[in-house]
């Protein structure tokens, strides 16, 4: 019999078994949406106990019809044949037929763990590994694996050469895949590692960290949904376009119940993009800042009042800069919050004023509480008060720091003069521009060093209708779905996750750590991410004590991915010798595929060089029919989108650093040797090299960009 014919036999074998899943699956969504449909229509009707019956059946079916329609696509993808001759099939989610017999195992349950875990030295009592491949019902491909050939069954067939580089050829979409039918076994550990603690996973590039930390997210909420759903997962990545780029795998695993925030929207009302260059980086990103703000929120209000005069039933009182700057110190001394404490800066106010009018003895002066009353109605005394200690935002204070003097002043000491040169000018776009990524945490420590000022309480709003006085009928699903709305829209600065997943963790500076850290002091976390792909130009040695701190004393387990997906072996190469020139005993990840195509290095005349992306990103359109990632240095992406404007939406221009995390078909990486100036710089190329798939083409000015 010839291969295809065996492979056509065993094809038809699964789709028997894929159409009874699906024929199931079919009948469990009429249930469920009968079901939740009478539910509704007698939700008013029989006794209390029967009604809450009722509804929690409404709510479990209206979920479980939620669950049916998004696990469709390649709801069965594998298949175990165990040495006990028993079978089971792995899918994207649990399904059981009508006398309760698993006719398919949910992917994140424990028997499905031998699915990713099995290997021939270690099979665990599995003989046959089987991928299946599908497109909606239908079976269009099986892979097998034959782990344990000796326990195999006679007339056992195994078909197929590997599922995992099938699927890895594949050209994606804009967005990230998930991988749950191909996790491999190293992934596999650190996806079930245990819940609580801290997970720590590092690999090079392409190793597929990301992926791990989002499947990661989806298991927990599987293996333990009350605490991770009820807490949330809170996912941190690098950039917008990153987070853009990874939104789409959660629902695909069926969870939305994981927050995305990228460095620059973690903190409410902010939403930065705009990036400082690498050097003012470092130094907003370090510690030192804390104490640069310090001052800074301590400081007396640029263009605030001088002082106080008050004509007081005819006499004059009046309190001087240095009375007024000493009540604002004394108030503020030993960490006071301004925003907290703003009531006992004017009460010290009165109490000064009352001290005078007393030592120069007003005539008919009352008593105390009375003559606080008087100035109190007083409308020029209230506007010196407001103008003397506002409610501060963090933007109001960040932005005193663009005026010179006042940095000077507040770094004295902290930083060098050098650095406090460089940092000059790096806030003067706050106003116009709004934050950068760094300023962000900034804004963030500034909010914890001078507390809220205080909001009018607002009402919050009952999530059922109140009519008539009496609250309308609602379900149990209704209340449900009510509070599950509240929790997806949780306040505003919510701090209670249950998760935290730092993705691109080598990135995230001394400061961020700290912002990221007041959001996870509840929480398991999983940190994913590899130092030499590090743009931190800053002290390593501070880093590492800053994210040692934001982790605490909570257990560590780490995990190290050997394997890299994504790109070819001959693009991985370009990469490889590009951060051996400073890193040279670096163990590096393996490439597994080769697909035969060399990277192409181009060298242009500055003045040839838009025509020449342009080309080369043409060519890119017509070799490859995924997304082209046009990679320009920081300071050039707009110059570099103008070159390439007008080519289809596939194509996209991103700089090196928002290349971070993201993966492209081609890339065609523009002038890398004004990318690699410094060290910092050498570890950003190489992520910059390490983006593609299938081709890679630099282009440039400097034949000598290599480093
Ligand atoms: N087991 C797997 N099966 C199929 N594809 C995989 C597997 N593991 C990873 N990949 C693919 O490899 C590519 C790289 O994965 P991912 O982006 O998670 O790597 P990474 O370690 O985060 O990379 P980097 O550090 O370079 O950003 C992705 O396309 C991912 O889908």
């Amino acid at each position: 019999m010839s291969d295809a014919t065996v492979l056509q036999q065993e094809i038809a074998v699964e789709q028997q078994h894929v159409d009874r899943v699906y024929a199931r699956l079919a009948e469990l969504r009429q249930d469920a949406s009968r079901a939740e449909k009478e539910g509704y229509q007698l939700a008013g009707v029989g006794t209390f106990g029967a009604l809450v019956e009722r509804d929690a059946m409404v709510y479990h079916a209206a979920r479980r019809r939620h669950a049916l329609d998004t696990e469709y696509e390649g709801l069965v993808f594998g298949r175990l044949d165990l040495k006990t001759g028993a079978t089971h099939y792995v899918g994207r989610m649990g399904i059981r037929d009508d006398s309760s017999k698993p006719l398919v195992v949910d992917w994140r349950a424990p028997a499905a763990a031998a699915f990713y875990q099995a290997t021939p030295a270690e099979p665990l009592g599995v003989v046959r590994r089987r991928m299946i491949q599908s497109s909606r019902e239908r079976v269009t491909g099986i892979e097998d694996d034959l782990l344990d050939p000796e326990s195999a069954p006679p007339g056992m067939r195994v078909v197929g050469d590997g599922a995992l580089l099938a699927s890895l050829a594949k050209a994606t979409g804009r967005g990230m895949r998930d991988i749950v039918a191909t996790i491999q076994r190293e992934q596999d550990e650190a996806i079930r590692s245990p819940a609580s603690g801290v997970t720590i996973v590092t690999g090079g590039p392409g190793t597929g960290k990301t992926a791990v930390a989002l499947h990661r997210a989806a298991y927990l909420l599987y293996s333990d949904r009350s605490r991770f759903a009820g807490g949330g997962i809170l996912v941190v990545g690098p950039s917008g376009v990153f987070v853009e780029y990874i939104a789409t795998v959660l629902p695909s695993l069926g969870e939305e119940t994981a927050t995305l925030r990228s460095l620059g929207s973690l903190v409410p009302g902010h939403d930065a993009t705009r990036v400082d260059a690498g050097e003012v980086a470092a130094i907003k990103g370090s510690l030192r800042m804390r104490r640069v703000l310090e001052r800074a929120s301590h400081d007396a209000v640029p263009g605030g009042p001088a002082e106080l005069r008050l004509l007081y039933r005819g006499t004059l009182l009046r309190l001087g800069t240095p009375e007024l700057d000493q009540i604002r110190r004394k108030v503020l001394q030993r960490g006071a919050r301004r925003n907290e404490v703003r009531g006992q800066g004017f009460d010290r106010i009165f109490d000064a004023l009352w001290a005078q009018a007393r030592e120069q003895k007003v005539t008919g002066l009352p008593e105390k509480r009375e003559f606080e009353a008087e100035l109190a109605d007083r409308a020029d005394f209230r506007e010196f008060l407001k103008a003397w200690w506002p409610r501060f935002t963090p933007m109001r204070v960040l932005r005193w720091l663009a005026d010179p003097k006042r940095l000077r002043s507040y770094a004295n000491g902290l930083l060098s003069r050098e650095e406090i040169a460089v940092l000059q000018g790096s806030f003067d776009g706050l106003a116009e521009h709004g934050p950068t990524i760094a300023d962000v945490a900034l804004l963030d420590e500034l909010d914890e060093l001078m507390g809220r000022p205080r909001q009018p309480q607002r009402k919050t709003k009952n999530p059922f209708h109140v009519r008539d006085g009496i609250q309308e009928v609602s379900t149990f699903a209704d209340r449900q779905a009510a509070q599950r709305a509240q929790q997806v829209q949780r306040e505003e600065d919510y701090r209670d996750y249950a998760h935290v997943v730092v993705d691109e963790s080598q990135d995230v500076s001394p400061m961020q750590w700290r912002m990221i850290g007041r959001r996870g002091q509840y929480a398991s976390w999983t940190i994913v991410g590899d130092p030499a792909q590090t743009a931190w130009s800053g002290d390593p040695a501070e880093l590492d004590r800053a994210r040692e701190r934001a982790l605490g004393s909570r257990k560590r387990n780490s995990y190290a991915l050997t394997t890299n997906y994504r790109n070819s072996s001959e693009i991985f190469a370009v990469a490889a010798g590009v951060i051996r020139a400073i890193l040279p005993d670096l163990p590096l990840p393996r490439a597994v595929r080769s697909t035969g195509v060399d990277p192409v290095d181009v060298v242009a005349e500055r003045a040839a060089l838009p025509a020449a992306v342009r080309e080369l990103t043409e060519k890119q359109l017509a070799d490859v029919d995924g997304t082209i990632g046009v990679i320009a240095p920081v300071p050039r992406r707009d110059e570099v989108a103008g070159w390439v404007a007008g080519l289809p939406e596939r194509v996209q221009v991103v700089t090196a650093l928002e290349a971070k995390g993201m993966e492209y078909d081609a890339v065609v990486l523009v002038e890398p040797g004004e990318i690699a100036i410094d060290r910092a710089g050498v570890r950003t190329l190489y992520v910059a090299l390490s983006r593609a798939t299938q081709r890679l083409t630099t282009v440039g000015t400097d034949p000598g960009w290599h480093p």
